[in-house]
């Protein structure tokens, strides 16, 4: 694993969940790192812990414990929120509500004027847009891995609530990040063929994908963790998001991906978490 100039790094990486009364340990005392502009790939078989490792990364996982800093800050020094900013999760099912591609794009950014408007936005606007991005795309990770976000989005609880705020702080949005913005970052990204004005729901897999990559990439985090985000895509958008992921590690972006795909040539290393064990093999470099 990457050591020199680590942007993160994970130690004592523990994992252990309730299994019938009991309890099972997924993996132990797991070490990690990662430099700024790498691209490390997680694979393994299927219920080794990868998701349970990544979520533990962006502290959404309560069954795990471990230390981890940030470029050489411990994990401690930062609130939770504030650290899922610099570490963001990003689920394998894109999350995009709102009327259109463009409010759903704006999402984290009318969260933090909500969170404002209710004296609680006293952190900077991307820690919060980072944090309401993490809360509004993680509902998987929630409701495998976090005991202490009981709701789910979707049709009931929390995702209505978010629809809600959304509704009530969109102009102010708009100010924030305007539709030019959100144009010019989708082009940039190879995404021309996305019509900001479709609504969410009419995108094909391979574009809610993409949406939901260029929603996460405009809160500017310093480390990526994936999880599967091109599992049930084509090879062309499978293409398609890994070029995204590439541009962004390429500006500096810290990028862990969990993939079944074979390997794509972008990863600097492939890391197995298999048995409870990580492991680099020679020879495995994309
Ligand atoms: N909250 C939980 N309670 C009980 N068991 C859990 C919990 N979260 C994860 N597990 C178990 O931990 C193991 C690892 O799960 P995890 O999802 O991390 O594996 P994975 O390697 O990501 O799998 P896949 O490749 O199939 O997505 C699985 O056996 C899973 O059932």
């Amino acid at each position: 694993m990457s050591s020199t100039e680590s942007v993160f790094t994970a130690n004592g990486v523990t994992c252990i969940v309730p299994a019938q009364g009991e309890s099972r340990t997924i993996f132990e005392n797991l070490g990690f790192a990662i430099a700024p502009g790498e691209i490390v790939d997680l694979v393994g078989p299927s219920g080794s812990g990868k998701s349970s490792l990544l979520t533990a990364f962006a502290r959404l996982n309560p069954h795990a414990t471990g230390s981890f800093t940030l470029n050489g800050h411990d994990s401690g020094e930062f609130t939770p929120q504030q650290w899922r900013h610099e570490v963001a999760y990003l689920p394998q099912k894109p999350i995009l509500p709102g009327d259109t591609v463009a409010d759903a794009i704006r999402l984290p950014f009318t969260l933090v004027i909500r969170a404002g408007a209710s004296g609680l936005g006293d952190q900077n606007d991307a820690t919060n847009a980072a944090a309401a991005t993490t809360a509004a795309t993680s509902a998987d990770a929630d409701s495998a891995h976090t005991a202490s976000a009981p709701h789910r989005i979707g049709k009931v609880g929390l995702g209505r609530k978010f629809i809600a705020l959304f509704r009530n702080n969109d102009q102010q949005a708009r100010k924030l990040l305007t539709d030019q913005k959100i144009r010019m970052t989708l082009d940039a990204m190879g995404c021309e063929d996305i019509d900001l004005a479709r609504p969410p729901h009419d995108l094909s897999g391979g574009q809610a994908a993409r949406v939901s990559l260029a929603r996460t990439l405009l809160t500017e985090p310093k480390v990526l963790l994936a999880d599967e985000v091109d599992a049930g895509l084509d090879d062309e958008n499978a293409e398609k998001v890994a070029d995204i992921m590439a541009t962004a590690a390429a500006k500096g972006m810290a990028i862990i991906r969990i993939r079944h795909r074979p390997p794509d040539g972008r990863a600097s290393h492939i890391v197995t978490l298999a048995n409870g064990t990580l492991s680099e093999k020679a020879g495995e470099q994309a």
